[in-house]
């Protein structure tokens, strides 16, 4: 699939078996989570712009590259996103950070908006949507959705998880974007989780039930 990428690298696949461990606690949950949001933000920064700019060094002058202006911006999809946000400051501390909130119907399993704040303006930045959990697609569909209403358009979006379902769901949906997933599971079972996942993500970063 075109603009899909799914990592493979042995340090985010073995950082996602110990997340899918049910005897893993909320600290080590919440420190994974943001240590493989940083190695897949990694590289889903890679075309991020640069400038040359004068630096002096202890030999002499030169032109150098640095990122160009401050031009990013990372949204989390509330609450499980949130969890991915240090991980990609800190690789970029200068990126601003805009929130959705949007919690799924246990039952229709439908997204509900409850909060939308984003960097303005936004329309030159590129944008990282973070949530751990593509399951069916709809509150990463919805997501996308509001930022391209507020003028988005370079959005990269970023999963721990993914079932194929969802992640064909957000393709079909937005294929201008660019999607990242840590790993491709099985399916979603019937009440929409993914199989074999790690549960709720939400309620094992927050340490909620
Ligand atoms: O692809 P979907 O079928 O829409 O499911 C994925 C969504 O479900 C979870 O959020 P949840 O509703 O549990 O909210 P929470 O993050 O506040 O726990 C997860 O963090 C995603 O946002
Ligand atoms: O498996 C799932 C599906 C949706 N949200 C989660 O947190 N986990
Ligand atoms: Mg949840």
């Amino acid at each position: 699939m075109d603009n899909v990428t799914v990592f493979t690298h042995p340090l985010i696949q073995h950082k996602i078996s110990i997340l899918r461990d049910k005897k893993t606690g909320t600290n080590e949950f919440r420190a994974l989570i943001e240590e493989i949001a940083m190695l897949m933000g990694f590289e889903a920064l890679r075309d991020l712009p640069l400038q040359d700019v004068e630096v002096e060094t202890p030999i002499e002058t030169c032109m150098t590259p640095m990122i160009a202006g401050k031009k990013m911006a990372v949204v989390p999809i509330l609450r499980a996103g949130l969890g991915m946000v240090n991980g990609i400051l800190a690789l970029v501390p200068s990126a601003k950070v805009g929130h959705i909130g949007l919690y799924r119907d246990e039952v229709t399993h439908e997204p509900h908006e409850y909060y939308c704040k984003l960097p303005s303006p936004i329309e030159q930045r590129t944008i990282v949507v973070t949530d751990p959990m593509l399951a069916t697609g709809g509150s990463a569909v919805a997501a996308v959705d509001f930022i391209k209403q507020y003028g988005g358009k370079n959005i990269k979006f970023m999963a721990i998880i993914a079932a194929p379902e969802g992640l064909k769901r957000l393709h079909e949906a937005h294929p201008d974007i660019q999607i990242y997933v840590g790993h491709l599971d099985r399916e979603l079972n019937e009440n929409a989780y993914i199989c074999p996942g790690l549960g709720d993500a939400g309620d094992r970063i927050f340490g909620t039930k």
